[in-house]
Parts: C-alpha cells; structure tokens; sequence
C-alpha cells in the first residue's frame, strides 16, 4: 500500500524537491504545508503516516511544537534541518523524533531515512501495544537468576518485562560482566520463542574470517575446505532467537551484510545460489559505546538505527552499590553447595571491603571472589575476602602480599602481565595468543572466564 507523507516546509523549492523524490519511490505526498497551523488541519483531514517536518515555519509556532503534537497522536516524524544551533536541535531530539535529514536532500538519504523511520516506528507501536496489554493482564515475567533490588535493576527488569514477549530486536549494552548475556536469556525465556533454540555468537572470539560462513553457513565446494554444506548460526536459530555478543566488533563488509539479512529476514549460504528465509527474534550486546563507533567511522549507522530500537542498559555494579549484599549471598549460597560446605554469612569486614571495591570486572567479578572465597575460609563465616589491591584501595591488606596464590591466580595474573606487555592486543604477531602459546579463541575464552578487563591491563 502507498504510504502517505505530509511535507511541512516553507520554502517551496525544498518542499517541491522532496515531493518529487517521494513520489517518484511510490509513496503519496499529501497537501505541502508551511505553518503548523495548516499541518495540523492537513493531519485531520488527510491522515499522513509520516511527516517531514522543518523546525522554522511560517508563523509563530515550530516545527517542534507540532512535533509535540504528533508524538501524542503517534505519528512518526523525522525532521528536515539540524539546525547548527545547540539549544534547538536538543529541544528537537528531545521530541525523540525518527531521524534527521539535512538539506540539500540526496535521494539515496531520503529513501534509507524513510525506510529507517517507518521502521522504528512500527516497533515502537509493538512495544506499546505490549506496554498496554500488560499493565491490563498484570502478568508477572519470571526472570530466574536475577538478583537485586536497586532502583537501577529495577528499571532493568521494568524493560526486560515489556520487550520479552514482543519480536523486537534488543540492544543490551554495559560493561563486561554486568549480566548482559544473563538479560539475553530471560529474554528468550520469557518469549513465545522459548521452545525454540537461543543460538549464540560471540563476534569478538571468531577471526573476522570466519564470522561469515559462522552466521551464514556454506554450501559444499564454495572454497577450499569446504568439503561439506554447513548450516549457518541463523538457520540454527530458525523460529528461536540469534543473539550476536560483542556486536561493536564485527567488521564493515559483515555489518552491511548483516543489515540485508535484519531488512529482508533471508540469509544466503556462500557458495549458495538461493536465499533462505529466516524467522529469528535479533538480540545484540556490546560493552562499546556504539554512538562513539559510529562517530568514528567503524560501525554503520543505519545498522546501529535498526538493532537499537530497543536498548537495555545494564548499570555497573559500582553505580548500585546495594546490590552488593544480595549478590554475595547469593554466591555464597551457590559455591557452598556446589563445594558442599556450610557457609551461610559474610562477616562484617568482609562486606564493607566489597561495598568499598570499584568492581572493574562487575557482578563476574563478585561471583569469582565468592567462589575463591569459600574456598580459601573455613567454618561458616566467610570472614576474610582477597580482593585485588586498586589505586586507594582501603582495603589493603597486609597478610595478602604474603598469601599463597591458587594456580587459577596466578594464572590471571599472568594473563594480565602478558596482556599489558603486548598492550592488549590479543591476535596476530606480537599479541598475547602468540607469546602465551594458546590459540586466539582459547585465550578470549579465558579473559571472559576471569572477568579481566581493558582497566585491569590499562590500570597503571
Ligand atoms: N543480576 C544478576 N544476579 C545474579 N547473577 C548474575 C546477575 N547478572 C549476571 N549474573 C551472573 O554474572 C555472571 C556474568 O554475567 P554475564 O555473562 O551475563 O555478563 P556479560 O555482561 O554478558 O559479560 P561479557 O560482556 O563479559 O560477556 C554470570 O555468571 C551471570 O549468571
């Protein structure tokens, strides 16, 4: 069906312009207006499902006043000048419009921004639709393995509870080891996906070569090696959900290939001569910031557009301190039964060393100290926790320079040293795979495990 736009600009060889463009891709422009005045009759009369919209108009009122207007009928809009003014264009953005185009138009930009907006729009229709069905049903998501009750989590689960049961794609972004692939699955738990497989892939551990025929398997003889046909992760995740890990790393030529398979919902093997249709619920993660990479030129923005319709960012342990409690409890429930011993408390001292720790390596970090940590005490008391000495740490303690360290600790610590001397770089020539003698994956696979992070190699 031809979608109708409203075009609401005051200067007539602009508005003619873009009319132009828009017709000639099928879509039906409504009446040019030039005030908010006329457009808001035109929205009456005419019932555009989109409308572009310029911030200075005829008249007293902006296009930011109508913006307000169509937020409230839900009406997608994308405004037609950033203006260079700082003050007005976050008096826009903060009417969370569905994009910007900038003059003089490119058709190119105009048609991507179209596709981009409508898009985003009809999610966000889903999501309320969700929102209104379940403040009327009351349901309650179960998120088993989720522990906490800072306002921060709450918000969390808040999120996590309205785009569960929705096909929308999901961003979650934080730190390492703030529970995002934990997030992931009470997503997929609590989808009518559930019965269907969650397939998961960790861009950062596969060289970039291999990340294709990974996502999108192979047809036999398609290069050498390829001495049968592989069924690619997202044929695996058919009717279940994909979750792409650390999204921030998958290289340009991937990033455009994987925005085709998003808009179309079809893969295609390489070597393979037809595509495969695929019905998978998308769900990303990075612990970059996106905004950055796409500022810089290493990530494409209308991929960034399309997997962050929905984000969910997970706060650092540090910025939710009362969790810490909680938290521990809970691993030292866990480690005790799996260590079959009978810690039931942390001492006093213990806690507060915690509640004063910056946990660089987040809640991954605090399972592993709680692990060590039944370990290494003994009766039912955790009394002492051996955390890592920080830069004004208070916790310095003085019995820990002479401690015993377990094998496991020594062998983070080597990790580290080795990662600081090849200054973090992990592959190729001179990196750390190289000089510990391990394979890449085997190594990445180890820093995820120890939670070590770029501020543990960075710290001094
Ligand atoms: N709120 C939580 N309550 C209890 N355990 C949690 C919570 N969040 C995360 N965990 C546990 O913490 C550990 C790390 O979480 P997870 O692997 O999901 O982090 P991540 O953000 O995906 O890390 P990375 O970025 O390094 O992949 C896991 O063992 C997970 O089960």
């Amino acid at each position: 069906m031809e979608k109708r736009i409203l075009i609401v600009e005051d200067e007539f060889i602009e508005a003619n312009n873009l009319r132009m463009i828009l017709e000639r891709n099928g879509y039906k422009v409504c009446t040019v207006a030039n005030s908010v005045a006329l457009a808001i009759e035109i929205v009456e009369n005419e019932k555009p499902e989109l409308v572009l919209l310029d911030i200075f108009l005829k008249g007293k009122q902006t296009g930011i006043d109508l913006a307000h207007v169509l937020r409230k009928k839900s009406i997608a809009f994308v405004y037609l000048s950033a203006n260079s003014n700082k003050e007005i264009f976050a008096a826009a953005k903060k009417t969370e419009p569905y994009g910007f185009l900038v003059k003089p138009f490119r058709e190119k930009d105009v048609l991507a921004t179209l596709d981009i907006a409508q898009y985003l729009h009809e999610q966000k229709l889903a999501i309320h639709r969700q929102e209104d069905r379940l403040s009327k049903v009351k349901e309650v998501a179960q998120f088993t393995g989720i522990v906490g009750k800072s306002p921060q989590l709450a918000k969390v689960l808040d999120l996590m509870r309205i785009v569960a049961p929705t096909d929308t794609s999901v961003l979650i972004t934080g730190e390492s080891g703030t529970g995002k692939e934990r997030v992931l699955e009470c997503i997929h738990e609590n989808s009518e996906r559930r019965n269907k497989p969650l397939v998961k892939v960790n861009c950062a551990v596969l060289p970039a070569t291999l990340i294709e025929s990974e996502l999108f398997g192979f047809e036999k003889g398609s290069f050498s090696g390829a001495h049968e046909t592989r069924v690619g992760k997202f044929e695996q995740a058919q009717g279940g959900t994909i979750f792409l890990d650390e999204i921030g790393e998958l290289p340009l030529d991937l990033q455009s290939k994987l925005l085709r398979v998003l808009q179309e919902k079809e893969i295609e093997r390489i070597g393979g001569r037809s595509s495969i249709k695929v019905n998978v619920r998308f769900v990303a993660a990075t612990n970059r910031n996106l905004e950055r990479e796409v500022a810089e030129g290493r990530f494409r923005i209308d991929l960034y557009y399309r997997i962050n319709v929905f984000p969910i960012h997970l706060p650092a342990l540090r910025q939710r301190k009362e969790d810490i409690p909680l938290l521990a409890q809970h691993f030292l429930g866990q480690y005790s039964r799996i260590n079959n011993k009978k810690f039931s408390s942390i001492s006093a001292r213990a806690m507060e060393q915690m509640e004063n720790y910056s946990w660089p390596g987040n809640i991954r970090e605090l399972e592993h100290l709680m692990e060590r940590s039944v370990l290494l005490n003994k009766g039912d008391q955790i009394a002492e926790v051996f955390l890592p000495l920080t830069e004004g740490s208070s916790v310095i303690d003085v019995n820990e320079a002479n401690r015993i360290k377990t094998i496991r600790e020594n062998e983070i610590d080597h990790i580290i040293t080795v990662l600081k001397i090849c200054k973090g770089k992990i592959s190729g020539p001179g990196g750390a795979a190289e000089m510990l003698d391990l394979p890449y994956s085997t190594l990445t696979s180890r820093i995820k495990k120890y939670g070590i992070t770029k501020e543990m190699i960075y710290k001094d």
